[in-house]
C-alpha cells in the first residue's frame, strides 16, 4: 500500500486513477508521494518516507528542487498539460490591453440604471476604443510548451510573429511555424515589438530578465504579457515606466501590491491554468508520473532527476538507486550485486546535473544485506527494492 497527500486540490479524474494500492492520506509527513500545484514547499519539512513529488503544473519555482534530491525524493512536473489554458488567457490579456474593455465593463455597471444606457454608451464607447492585434509584431520569449502555442496562434491571428529562446528543445522547435522570425538578440524584441510576452521558468539566471534597461528600450506604446512568474520583471520599473508613459500597459497573471490598482497594470490571479481542462490534464499526467515511478521505478518527467524508463519489470527483481553524478558508483554496484551472486539481466543508469538514477533489474531477489551495501556507498543517496 502506498500513501499519497495532495497540498493543493488536485482534480478528481486524476486522483481516480490511484489503484486500491493506493491511500490519501492529510498530513505530508505520512506520505510517500505528495501532488502539489503552486503550495509553497521550501519551508516544509519533508519526510524521510517521501519517494516523490509530482507538480500538477509547469513552474517548480515553489519546490526546493536541490534539497529533494539530495533526500532522494524525485520532483517531477507535467509538461505541457496546461499550455492550452495559458496560450488562451494570454490572448484575452492581449486584447485585454489593447481595448479598454475593463474600462468599458466598468462604464456599463457604473451606468446601469440609466435607462438611457444604449444611447449614452454610443456617445461614450470612444472613450475606449483601442487598437487590434492584427498585423502587430508580437516578441515570444520563452518557445516552450506555451511560448510555441502562442506563437503559432498568433501567426493565424494575423501578427508578425518573433521569438527568442536561445535553450530551444528540438520538439519545441519543430513544432513552431515557419513564419516565426527566429530573434538570436532579445534586445530587438524589446526595440521592435507592439506586444511582447514571456514565457520562461523562473531561475536564478532569468529572474528580473526583463529589467528596466529592458524597458527603455521598449516603444512608448508597447504592451507586456506576464503569464510566466512575477519575479522576472522588475515590476518597480515597470510601474514607475507606466506612469510615466514610458510604455502603454502590463498584463500580469500574478498579483502583488507594487501591480495591481497601478497605472497601465491589468492583473489577473493566478487564472492560467484554472480551466477544467488544466487542471484535469495535470492531474492525470502527475498521477501517472507518481504510479510509474512507485510500481516500475520510472522516472519520467522529473525536474531534479533524468528520466529512465525500463517499462515494466519482467525478471525477478529490480533495484532503483538515486545517486550522486560522480564516477565510479556503477562499478561498485556491479561488485555488490556480484559478490552476492546476483546476476544484472538489464541496466540503465542517467545523469542529468549533479544527480543520477540507475535502475538495475536482477535475476535473482536482492537481499536486506546487499540492499544496505549499497545504501553505504557515499554518493547514493537512496535505494529502492522496486519488486
Ligand atoms: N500563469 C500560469 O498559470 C502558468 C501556467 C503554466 C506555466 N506558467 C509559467 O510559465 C512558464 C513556462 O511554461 P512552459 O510550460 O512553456 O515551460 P517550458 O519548460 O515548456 O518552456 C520554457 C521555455 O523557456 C526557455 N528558456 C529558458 N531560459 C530562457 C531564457 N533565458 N531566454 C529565453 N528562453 C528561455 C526554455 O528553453 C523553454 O523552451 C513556467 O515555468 C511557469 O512559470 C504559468
Ligand atoms: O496550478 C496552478 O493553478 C498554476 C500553475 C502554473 O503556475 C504552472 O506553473 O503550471
Amino acid at each position: 500500500m502506498y500513501q499519497y497527500t495532495c497540498l493543493n486540490p488536485i482534480a478528481g479524474v486524476g486522483l481516480d486513477l490511484f489503484s486500491d494500492e493506493y491511500k490519501k492520506v492529510d498530513d505530508l509527513k505520512d506520505a510517500q508521494a505528495a501532488l502539489v500545484r503552486s503550495a509553497a514547499m521550501h519551508d516544509l519539512d519533508l519526510p524521510d518516507d517521501l519517494l516523490a513529488v509530482a507538480r500538477a503544473g509547469a513552474g517548480v519555482n515553489n519546490i526546493p528542487l536541490d534539497k529533494c534530491a539530495e533526500k532522494g525524493i524525485v520532483v517531477f512536473n507535467t509538461p505541457g498539460a496546461n499550455a492550452n489554458g495559458v496560450k488562451e488567457l494570454v490572448f484575452a490579456g492581449m486584447l485585454y490591453a489593447s481595448r479598454d474593455i475593463v474600462g468599458g465593463i466598468d462604464w456599463c455597471l457604473a451606468n446601469q440604471s440609466d435607462e438611457n444606457i444604449a444611447k449614452t454608451a454610443e456617445k461614450q464607447k470612444k472613450n475606449f476604443a483601442g487598437t487590434e492585434i492584427s498585423g502587430k509584431k508580437l516578441g515570444v520569449i520563452g518557445l516552450g510548451a506555451i511560448g510555441v502555442l502562442v506563437a503559432n496562434a498568433a501567426v493565424h491571428m494575423g501578427m508578425d510573429v518573433y521569438g527568442y529562446d536561445p535553450y530551444i528543445s528540438v520538439n519545441a522547435a519543430w513544432n513552431l511555424s515557419r513564419s516565426v522570425k527566429h530573434i538570436s538578440n532579445v534586445e530587438d524584441i524589446y526595440k521592435e515589438c507592439d506586444i511582447i510576452t514571456i514565457h520562461v521558468p523562473l531561475l536564478d539566471s532569468t529572474k528580473k530578465m526583463i529589467n528596466a534597461d529592458a524597458i527603455a528600450m521598449m516603444k512608448p506604446t508597447a504592451i507586456v504579457l506576464n503569464f510566466a512568474r512575477d519575479l522576472l520583471v522588475d515590476e518597480e520599473a515597470m510601474v514607475d515606466a507606466l506612469a510615466a508613459g514610458k510604455i502603454k500597459k502590463y498584463v500580469s497573471d500574478f498579483p502583488n501590491t507594487t501591480t495591481v490598482g497601478a497605472k497601465g497594470c491589468i492583473v489577473t490571479p493566478h487564472l492560467g491554468a484554472s480551466t477544467a481542462e488544466s487542471e484535469d490534464n495535470c492531474a492525470i499526467m502527475a498521477v501517472r508520473e507518481i504510479r510509474d515511478y512507485m510500481e516500475n521505478g520510472n522516472i519520467v518527467h522529473s525536474v531534479n532527476f533524468p528520466d529512465c524508463n525500463m517499462g515494466a519489470c519482467l525478471t525477478a527483481g529490480r533495484i532503483g538507486i538515486l545517486h550522486k553524478n560522480v564516477k565510479g558508483m556503477i562499478s561498485q554496484y556491479s561488485t555488490i550485486l556480484g559478490d552476492a551472486d546476483i546476476n544484472v539481466a538489464d541496466m540503465t543508469n542517467k545523469g542529468k546535473g549533479d544527480y543520477a538514477y540507475a535502475l538495475i533489474d536482477v535475476d535473482s531477489p536482492v537481499t536486506e544485506e546487499v540492499v544496505n551495501q549499497l545504501k553505504a556507498i557515499d554518493g547514493v543517496l537512496r535505494v529502492r527494492v522496486i519488486k
